[in-house]
């Protein structure tokens, strides 16, 4: 954003407005009478030349951000047919930085609830919806200059394998008191985003579906690393090096994403040994565990293809 900032009675000076948390939740139906139902929760973040609103008090050139929310129920109304989070985001993105000559980039990002279709006696229900875990989030910016870029991510997918995980080999000394392990539980919650290669409308494919579609290739993706096939599992020998090979199989798999950066906190489930003075109540043997949120272990990483822009 260093480009955006101007100099003001010797000091350099950056701003920017916006509006935070607009929810909105949308509803099409086709003709055989199936629902289709998204909520968000959008944040838009206006760049412009407003520079007198701070300085003179003179507001003629802000867009108000009351009006930048009631843009999120217009242009949902204007969306006939139904959009992914990322179309939505661009959409917005696009009108802010070419309706107002003030306007010299937009910043959109959503949150999606994660509303899923009910099955009632193995059938998919036509306009029944229950709310998941995880989220389909999205971050676009555009320039006014038309040039663009998309990130999507999950959040909130949390994971966990009762055994194919162990720590060993790491560093000791006077402070260390964790003993080795082949043998543990494997707990986190995922935090993934990913850079689309796309820098103008233009390349972005016109696919329907496209985005959506990726959000949940790319799910599936990070969920077959993590825990390997359903019989066999597959052994984990550290947070890293798992983090490193879901990043891998996202980039190796999906030529359309340039870099991909994944957080994932080690979650530890603590085995419970209890004794007395004389007696051991509680022994583990892998089975009873202390289950805590603090402290975590963080461990977070991201990959690009070499020349990507993220
Ligand atoms: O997978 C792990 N990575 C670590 O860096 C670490 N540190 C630790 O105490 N346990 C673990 N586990």
């Amino acid at each position: 954003m260093g480009a955006d900032g101007v100099s003001l009675g010797g000091y350099q000076f950056e701003q920017r407005h916006g509006k935070s948390r607009v929810r909105v939740a949308r509803v099409w139906k086709d003709a055989s009478g199936h629902h289709y139902f998204v909520e968000w929760s959008v944040n838009i973040s206006l760049l412009s030349d407003c520079l007198a609103a701070y300085t003179r008090g003179d507001n003629s050139d802000l867009v108000a951000t009351d009006t930048m929310k009631n843009t999120v129920y217009v242009k949902a109304k204007e969306c006939g047919d139904q959009v992914s989070a990322e179309d939505f985001a661009i959409l917005l993105a696009n009108h802010f930085t070419s309706f107002y000559k003030q306007v010299t980039a937009a910043i959109v990002n959503i949150v999606e609830k994660p509303w899923e279709r009910v099955v009632i006696d193995g059938e998919l229900h036509k306009h029944g919806f229950k709310l998941g875990s995880e989220k389909h989030t999205t971050e676009v910016i555009v320039h006014k200059s038309g040039s663009l870029q998309v990130t999507s991510g999950i959040e909130g997918l949390s994971v966990l394998k009762t055994t194919q995980s162990g720590f060993e080999g790491f560093i000791r000394d006077k402070y260390t008191a964790l003993p080795e392990t082949r043998e543990r539980m494997l707990a986190t919650e995922v935090s993934a985003s990913w850079r689309y290669p796309y820098d103008s409308l233009s390349g972005i494919p016109s696919k329907p579906h496209y985005f959506n579609e990726r959000y949940l290739d790319i799910k599936r993706s990070l969920m077959e690393t993590f825990f390997g096939s359903p019989k066999e599992g597959v052994y984990s020998p550290s947070v890293q090096s798992t983090l490193l090979q879901m990043a891998r199989n996202v980039l190796n798999s999906f030529p359309d994403v340039a870099s991909i950066k994944l957080k994932m906190p080690n979650i530890h489930f603590l085995p419970v040994n209890l004794s007395s003075k004389n007696n051991q109540i509680v022994k583990f043997n892998d089975d009873v565990y202390m289950p805590t949120d603090e402290p975590h272990g963080s461990i977070e990483a991201s990959l690009s293809r070499i020349h990507s822009k993220m």
